[in-house]
């Protein structure tokens, strides 16, 4: 007799990843989506899924009560808000399951709880799930590492205009890997609002520049900038399917390891 599949929960199922998350998890064969959850209040929750997202009915009720779904299940995927996702963490390490954050816009407050949460649950946190953009993070380190101070490293994002915190959790991985690179903390380099006179820029300065229109669905250039010749390392995202994938990877690599914090390098397998 086969092992029964997975279940899997998902937070903030009305959102934009969460419903590309729904129909990732309910078309995927090694996995069974095990609940969909809403902020209380919402006008989804009491409704079918599939039906409230305009298409078939899964079977599976949309509810504000997280811990119920949580008991019954192995892993939850989580692209919700910081607050939220602080308060997932700890019902997930009640629960015993594996917590896949993809929420950014994370502060030190956030960080520290889920540290805490991580002491009694899998917790697999990235800014971007995608492949392309965790190999690029590697790319980043290591052109960093091989250039000096002499090329100046922007990171220059854009995403669609409803997303709410900035710079993106994925420039900011970007960043924490230049920084990595050079060898310095990226806190005492990192330039990230620029507005009037702001006098010339500090050799060694990591800066951030943020574009936020229509529909983009998340690009990243990491460039090196120096006097004669400019490198950029660059990934376009255009369908949230990549994030989907790896936050679905993240789930099921998550069911046999040992309570801890870990990122999708680690899901990948590409940590050195
Ligand atoms: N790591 C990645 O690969 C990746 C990719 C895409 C988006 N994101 C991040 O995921 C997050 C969500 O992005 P989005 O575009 O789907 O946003 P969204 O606003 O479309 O969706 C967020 C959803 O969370 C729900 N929510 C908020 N508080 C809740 C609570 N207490 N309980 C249950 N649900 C709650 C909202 O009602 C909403 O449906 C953002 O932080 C974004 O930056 C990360
Ligand atoms: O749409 C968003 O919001 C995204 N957020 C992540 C980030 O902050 O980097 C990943 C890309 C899409």
């Amino acid at each position: 007799m086969s092992a029964p599949l997975p279940g899997i929960v998902i937070t903030g199922a009305s959102g934009r990843m969460g419903q590309m998350l729904i129909r990732s998890v309910s078309e995927n064969d090694r996995m069974r989506l095990a609940g969909a959850v809403e902020r209380k209040g919402h006008d989804w929750v009491g409704r079918d899924v599939g039906e409230a997202m305009g298409g078939a009915a899964l079977g599976v009720t949309v509810t504000d009560d997280a811990l119920s779904v949580f008991a019954e299940a192995q892993a939850v995927i989580d692209f919700t808000a910081p607050a939220a996702t602080v308060e997932f963490a700890h019902l997930a390490a009640q629960a015993r399951l594996c917590h896949v954050i993809g929420t950014t816009g994370m502060e030190e407050q956030h960080l520290a709880k889920i540290q805490a949460a991580a002491r009694h649950a899998v917790i697999v946190r990235a800014g971007n799930m995608s492949l392309g953009v965790n190999l690029l993070t590697l790319l980043t380190e290591k052109v960093a590492r091989a250039l000096d101070a002499e090329y100046d490293i922007e990171v220059i994002e854009a995403h669609h205009n409803r997303k709410v915190d900035a710079p993106s959790g994925t420039a900011l991985m970007l960043g924490e890997a230049a920084a990595r690179g050079r060898g310095v903390a990226l806190a005492d380099v990192a330039d990230r609002g620029r507005d009037g006179i702001t006098g010339a820029r500090q050799t060694g300065d990591i800066g951030f520049a943020v574009i936020r229109g229509g529909d983009i669905v998340g690009e990243h250039d990491v460039m090196f900038a120096a006097a004669g010749e400019r490198i950029t390392l660059r990934h376009v995202a255009s369908d949230r399917s990549v994030f989907a994938r790896g936050a679905l990877k993240a789930a099921l690599w998550g069911q046999d390891k040992a309570p801890g914090e870990y990122d999708m390098i680690d899901v990948l397998g590409l940590r050195d």
